[in-house]
This record gives structure tokens, C-alpha cells and sequence, in this order.
């Protein structure tokens, strides 16, 4: 099989950097965690085996070993084109949309592998959602219909009277309710960048996720949106289990307590270099890799 998309497409994005790399370390020694939610741990404990990914004949993922436990965030991070955001794809079969892409290796979802013949993509796709880099609710559609647009795709019901308050809980949970609680019949549109991207959070949530994937959710947003969304990361982390790609190191010290380091070298598929506590990644990396890269040595 050939790939059939334009590689102009699939250069890597030179705009994104990991912010000020010159003080970066002690900078993010200094930033305090977002503060996460105490409560039981909800969410599933997520475990990727020799994963391996292919684009037609280009292997651009080698054998990625990680488990994304239950109430914890786990941040992705490396250099760009190093297969971060293919990885989050594998794990809700969202790579397999993609003509000639192939794949090796299992992931379980507490325990059930979601590649298995008898599994269902859109349960999968309920159990495990997505929120994409750039908001992306129905403009034209009001505020409280995309919190419930999810349902009816995953086949879910949910009764009038239930109906108001899962879009309660739900914007409360995404931190927005306060904001728009008086809104809820103007276009989704008619929201700010972070505010939109809430609202998606809030989206994925009324299908009553185990797990929420995150592809840089914040590289579209101010500084104010990025911190609201990180503290909701926060507030969500003991109830869903969270995957986050960021190319901002701050932001994966903030919101994450395990990090895992991809690197694809000189043409060579991803893998991951390291992975562990974020404290430990930061602070005491065992490879001098990921010591150059989380100070903004190379990426
Ligand atoms: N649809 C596609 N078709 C063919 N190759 C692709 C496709 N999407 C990604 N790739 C290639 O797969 C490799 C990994 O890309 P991926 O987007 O997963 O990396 P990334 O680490 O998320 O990068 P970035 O940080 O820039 O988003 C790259 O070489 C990329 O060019």
C-alpha cells in the first residue's frame, strides 16, 4: 500500500517550540502543580504493549511499552514528528481512519484489548474520547446541544429531565458553567477560543468517558484559557484517566505526574526514550536525552 497524502501535509509543524528554553528547568522547578481534586479514583488504567505504527511502508512508531494508570495524568512529550499524536490515535483506533495506516501491539483497557474483533469502535470511542488541538464545537448549534451532541452518536439516551442536568454537571466538571449557565440557547461559535475548547471537554464528558486524550489542547489558546483548562485537567483527573500530548514542558510539570519522552532519531520510527514520575523526568532524568530535551537543548 501507498501513502496516499500529500507529504507536504506531513512536515512537522516548525512553528510549535516548548516556550523559553534558555531558563526553562528552573523555571519549571518554580511552577506549582495545578492543584488536583481529592475523592476515590475513577477512570481505567490504560496499557499500550509493543505498540508499532506504520504510514504505508514509513515506520513512525518502534515497540511503545506504557500504561496510563487510572486517576493520573500521563503527559507525552518529545521533539516534533516523533509519533506523540499517533500514539494518542492508537489508543482510541483512531489511527485505523487513516488510509494505509497499519499497526502492531495491543492496548487494554482495563484489561479488554480495544482491538480485540468482538469490541465495538464506537463503545471504544465512548470509553476512551478526544479532545483535539483546535476547538471544535458545531458553530451553529447552541451551547447545550453540543454537550449532548456525543450521546446520540455512542447511542445513548438520556431523559428530558435528565437532560438539564447532565449538561449542568457536565460544564460544571469542564469549568465553564458559571460562564455560560445564562447562554445556553446562543451558538456554540459565539464562545471564546477557551471557552470553546470547555465546551469540547465538556462534550467528551457527558458520554461519560474513562478516559480523555488530549492532543495539545491548549496550543490555540491565551495564556488565561491555557491555565483555566489546566486547572480543569486538574479538577478531572481523579474521575478520568487522562493522556495529554504538550510541546510546553511547563504545562506537563503543571498538569501531569507521569511523563513519557518519544524521540525519533535521524529518520529512525518513535520510541520511548524514558518514561516515569514528571518529578523524576524533570528533576533526575536517567537519560541524557531527556535531560537535553526537557532544558530545551534540542526539539
Ligand atoms: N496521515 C499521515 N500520513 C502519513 N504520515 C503521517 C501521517 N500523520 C503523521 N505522519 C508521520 O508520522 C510521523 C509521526 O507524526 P506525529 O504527528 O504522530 O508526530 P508528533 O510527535 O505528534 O508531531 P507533532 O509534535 O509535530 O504534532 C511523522 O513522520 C509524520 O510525518
Amino acid at each position: 500500500m501507498s501513502i496516499e497524502t500529500n507529504p507536504e501535509q506531513l512536515a512537522p509543524d516548525s512553528g510549535k517550540h516548548i516556550g523559553d528554553v534558555t531558563e526553562l528547568l528552573p523555571a519549571v522547578r518554580a511552577t506549582a502543580t495545578v492543584p488536583v481534586a481529592s475523592g476515590p479514583i475513577k477512570g481505567s488504567t490504560l496499557i499500550a504493549e509493543a505498540v508499532s505504527a506504520w504510514f504505508g511502508t514509513h515506520k513512525v512508531l518502534e515497540q511503545v511499552d506504557l500504561t496510563m494508570p487510572a486517576g493520573t495524568v500521563t503527559a507525552l512529550i518529545g521533539p516534533s514528528g516523533c509519533g506523540k499524536s499517533t500514539f494518542l490515535r492508537i489508543l482510541n483506533r483512531m489511527h485505523e481512519l487513516i488510509p494505509a495506516a497499519a499497526l502492531a501491539g495491543s492496548v487494554r483497557l482495563d484489561g479488554d484489548d480495544i482491538y480485540d474483533a468482538g469490541h465495538r469502535i464506537t463503545e471504544t470511542r465512548r470509553r476512551i474520547g478526544m479532545v483535539f488541538q483546535k476547538p471544535n464545537p458545531f458553530p451553529t448549534m447552541t451551547i447545550a446541544d453540543n454537550v449532548t451532541a456525543g450521546l446520540k452518536l455512542t447511542g445513548q439516551r438520556v431523559s428530558r429531565s435528565g437532560r438539564d442536568g447532565l449538561i449542568e454537571e457536565c460544564l460544571t466538571k469542564a469549568g465553564l458553567w458559571r460562564e455560560v449557565k445564562d447562554r445556553m440557547n446562543e451558538p456554540g461559535g459565539a464562545l471564546s477560543g477557551g471557552q470553546q475548547q470547555r465546551l469540547c471537554i465538556a462534550r467528551s464528558l457527558a458520554v461519560r468517558p474513562d478516559v480523555l486524550l488530549m492532543d495539545e489542547p491548549c496550543s490555540a489558546l491565551d495564556p488565561t484559557s491555557t491555565r483555566r483548562i489546566e486547572e480543569t485537567i486538574g479538577e478531572l483527573a481523579h474521575e478520568v484517566t487522562i493522556v495529554i500530548v504538550t510541546h510546553n514542558m511547563q504545562q506537563a510539570a503543571r498538569v501531569s505526574q507521569q511523563c513519557a519522552f518519544f524521540l525519533a532519531e535521524q529518520g529512525t520510527p518513535g520510541y520511548i526514550v524514558e518514561s516515569g514520575e514528571t518529578a523524576t523526568i524533570f528533576s533526575n532524568p536517567q537519560d541524557p536525552r531527556t535531560y537535553d530535551y526537557v532544558n530545551g537543548r534540542f526539539g
